[in-house]
């Protein structure tokens, strides 16, 4: 059975970049590894709509926190299969984004902290309800909200395609976003977590979360 490892973390924290050289770092160690970013767009009805209400469409679909998250939850349902057969077959499959995406942007829109109402609904609807496989270790890529703010940004000058959406946009929700992050690291929320900086050494980070006992959660810079 191969390792569940999940990078978290607000829009542009450079979750796509880390993941890439995780991926790179243990296929150099000869480990099988499957990346999935979540949402699924392209491959699920759900991930599509949701990203297509972010951009303006489907009335005041956008406008309701709870049937955001059911879109997002029900992208993940509907991935489940394929994730414990990918768990069975690789080492490692490494996700970009999961269901702690979903409480945290659910309970920031909401103003909701890491031990608000918003956060346990997700975690019964997606781990007890639609039975998603739990992580062995959930990555915060913890950046300064600016910094993020300026890569999303930039990336949609340098690219047509990668438009900001409304959650994007909203820096007031993208800094409420990272504080409920930062409290479900700190409670080691579902599974363990592992907090790391903009500077985080990949090849390291690999060794590490690929190695550890599933017990222990711990920061570092
Ligand atoms: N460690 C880094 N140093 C410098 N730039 C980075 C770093 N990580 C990501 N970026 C840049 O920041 C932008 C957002 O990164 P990305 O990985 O797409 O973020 P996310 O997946 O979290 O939205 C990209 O243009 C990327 O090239
Ligand atoms: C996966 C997921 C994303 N989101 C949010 C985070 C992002 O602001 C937004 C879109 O996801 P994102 O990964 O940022 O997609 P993109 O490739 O368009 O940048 O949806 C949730 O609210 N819940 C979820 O379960």
């Amino acid at each position: 059975m191969g390792k569940l490892i999940v990078i978290e973390g607000v829009d542009g924290a450079g979750k796509n970049t880390l993941a890439r050289r995780l991926v790179s770092a243990w296929a150099r160690d000869d480990l099988d590894v499957i990346r999935i970013g979540f949402p699924r767009y392209d491959y699920s009805i759900h991930a599509d709509l949701a990203a297509e209400a972010l951009r303006g469409r489907h009335g005041d679909t956008a406008q309701s926190v709870h049937a955001m998250a059911l879109l997002f939850a029900l992208d993940r349902k509907y991935a489940a299969k394929d994730l414990r057969k990918a768990l069975s077959r690789n080492d490692i499959v490494l996700l970009d984004r999961y269901v702690a995406s979903n409480a945290a942007y659910t309970a920031a829109r909401l103003s909701e902290s890491a031990d608000g109402d918003a956060v346990e609904w997700i975690r019964a609807l997606e781990f007890d309800r639609f039975g998603l496989p739990v992580p062995d270790v959930q990555i915060l890529l913890d950046v300064p909200v600016e910094l993020a703010a300026e890569r999303a940004a930039s990336r949609e000058s340098e690219d047509i395609s990668r438009t900001r959406d409304a959650y994007e946009r909203d820096g007031s929700l993208q800094s409420r976003t990272s504080a409920v992050y930062g409290g479900l690291a700190a409670s080691n929320w579902a599974s363990r977590w592992e907090v790391v900086g903009p500077d985080v050494d990949p090849d390291r980070l690999a060794a590490d979360v690929f190695n550890e006992p599933p017990d222990s959660g711990k920061v570092t810079t």
